[in-house]
């Protein structure tokens, strides 16, 4: 059975800081029981602001972050250090866990244009990278958490309405986004659904119809967000004001 959760804060500051302290808790959950834990973080206005959170959270220092892998589902097509780029839009949590013992070499971030020449290439070695750290027969690692962003139109990750819809594992190539920049690369469906728990992070009165078209029924298509589940639990972490169609 996938636990299935909406939980509904008062406002996105709220939303951030209450993400922050369950994705604290999760990651020391998953370290005592497997000793590792592999978290997927997302962009967005919500998502960045859920990881600035944790740096700022007092209980930050009681995490061993170097048991911690850090995975992109979906990154912008453009040059490092374009100030679009997710990854760089986090500089400021991961500076913070540097101090505290973070291994760069297991914070994972999507290929640029300035290290590919398209993004076909880069989410094909991000495809290689999940299947590396994978256990044995499977194509990513059971993330513990894997974080997403909604858009108004329901899209999660760079998976737009519509998209062209891949059954691949891993990694794929998307352009001509409607959400600026056009290229991007996108963790699939199936590997976001792989995950053991997806959190679904939505604030603002402009996503309320889309949250609630996801909670009426599963259409991958027009409504990307409804098709999103992790294999033990999903969880919408909402705010109010997103709520207020439900
Ligand atoms: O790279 C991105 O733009 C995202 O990963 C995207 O999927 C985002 O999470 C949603 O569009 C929600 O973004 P907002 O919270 O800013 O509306």
């Amino acid at each position: 059975m996938i636990a299935r959760q909406i939980v509904i804060h008062p406002d996105a500051d709220a939303t951030a800081q209450a993400v922050a302290g369950r994705l604290i808790t999760a990651v020391q959950d998953a370290i005592a029981a497997r000793g590792v834990a592999h978290v997927v973080v997302t962009g967005g206005s919500l998502g960045i602001a859920a990881l600035q959170a944790v740096a700022g959270n007092p209980a930050r220092h009681a995490v061993n972050w170097s048991l911690v892998h850090f995975w992109w589902g979906d990154e912008r097509f453009v040059a490092a250090d374009s100030p679009q780029r997710n990854i760089g839009q986090a500089a400021e949590l991961f500076t913070e866990l540097d101090a505290l013992g973070l291994d760069r070499q297991t914070v994972h971030p999507m290929g640029s244009s300035d290290e590919y020449d398209t993004a076909e290439a880069a989410a094909e070695a991000y495809t290689a990278l999940l299947a590396a750290e994978a256990p044995e027969g499977q194509a990513s690692p059971a993330f513990d958490v894997l974080m997403l962003g909604m858009g108004p139109d329901a899209h999660v990750a760079s998976l737009f309405p519509h998209h062209t819809s891949s059954q691949d594992t891993g990694a794929i190539a998307v352009h001509e986004s409607p959400k600026p920049p056009a290229d991007r690369v996108s963790l699939t469906m199936p590997t976001i659904n792989a995950a053991r728990e997806v959190w679904l992070l939505v604030a603002g009165s402009e996503k309320a119809p889309a949250l609630a078209a996801a909670q009426h029924e599963v259409n991958e298509a027009a409504v990307p967000a409804s098709a999103v589940h992790g294999t033990t639990a999903t969880r919408w972490l909402v705010d109010r004001a997103a709520a207020s169609l439900l």
